[in-house]
């Protein structure tokens, strides 16, 4: 019988996922349940983080959403249509750079709008707006060896950003960076997706990054990963990350999730210490 596929809607939420289990085959060949009985809502516009102990199932949700993964059961649906492929309006950024080591910043930069058929004139025009956007506009002939961990995320952002996305997926970008970096990330971070209107999945194990940058938090459980509860956010916007976190709302989220979060961690750090 064939399954009706959902059309796309204008109001419909940006990211959904529905029930969804998926399972993997071990090199064993054994079954195991990644995440499970799963739903997720990103609305438009939304910024969504989400929050686990190691290995529960955090990435796994991200490749749903990008088709990278097909759910075993329930349903994804991306803009109210059925995930079909890589879409081009799904940016990423991955704890890794995506450079290409290679060419220097700009040419960095400048691909996406090339590949996507943008003149060369006009692809280094916007791409030197973007390196301006993100605070890089004398490094342009830089290669990425050159560049600081902090340096080549505002790469990775200008390189994201200029694309447009409607939908930006984010795991765990920034966690090899030291803190004092990662908070001016943040800001930027900020900054970039208030003037877009792109809906964000934030992966992170970080729960003080979550609390400054999402509207909503999402915490899974120890794997196989559920959801254990969902937080709204209520900070005000625009935020600076480098003053919010000293905010007694801020305190107080940090101590009312983390609650919630610790019992899971420690779930996933006694399996570890189990299995080793
Ligand atoms: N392609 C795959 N094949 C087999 N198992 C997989 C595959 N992808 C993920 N898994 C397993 O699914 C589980 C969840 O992995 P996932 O990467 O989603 O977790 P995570 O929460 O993002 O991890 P981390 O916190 O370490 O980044 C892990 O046990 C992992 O080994």
């Amino acid at each position: 019988m064939s399954q009706a596929v959902p059309m796309a809607s204008a109001s419909s939420p940006a990211i959904e996922l529905i029930n969804v289990t998926r399972r993997f085959v071990t090199p064993t060949g054994k079954s195991m349940t990644a995440i499970r009985d799963f739903s997720m809502t990103v609305e438009r516009g939304e910024f969504v983080a989400v929050v686990g102990p190691t290995g529960c199932g955090k990435s796994t949700t991200l490749n749903l959403v990008t088709g990278l993964a097909r759910p075993s059961a329930g349903e994804v649906r991306v803009m109210g249509g059925a995930v079909n492929g890589i879409d081009p309006s799904v940016g990423f950024v991955f704890q890794a750079d995506a450079v290409f080591p290679w060419r220097n910043v700009i040419d960095n930069v400048a691909a996406g709008p090339m590949f996507r058929g943008v003149s060369k004139r006009e692809a280094y025009a916007e791409a030197r707006e973007w390196l301006a956007r993100v605070g890089l506009p004398r490094f342009e002939n830089h290669y990425p060896h050159q560049l600081s961990g902090g340096m080549r995320k505002r790469v990775a952002l200008a390189q994201t950003f200029i694309n447009q996305p409607k939908i930006l997926l984010m795991d765990e970008p920034f966690s090899a960076l030291d803190v004092q970096t990662r908070v001016v990330m943040h800001d930027v971070l900020l900054k970039l997706w208030g003037e877009s209107k792109a809906s964000v999945v934030f992966v992170t194990h970080d729960l003080d990054e979550a609390i400054a940058l999402a509207d909503k938090i999402y915490v899974l459980t120890a794997g196989p990963a559920t959801v254990k509860s969902v937080y709204t956010v209520d900070l005000p916007r625009p935020r600076i990350v480098e003053e919010i976190r000293y905010d007694q709302r801020f305190i107080d989220y940090s101590r009312l999730i983390w609650n919630d979060l610790r019992e899971e961690v420690q779930t996933s750090n006694r399996r570890a210490s189990e299995a080793a």
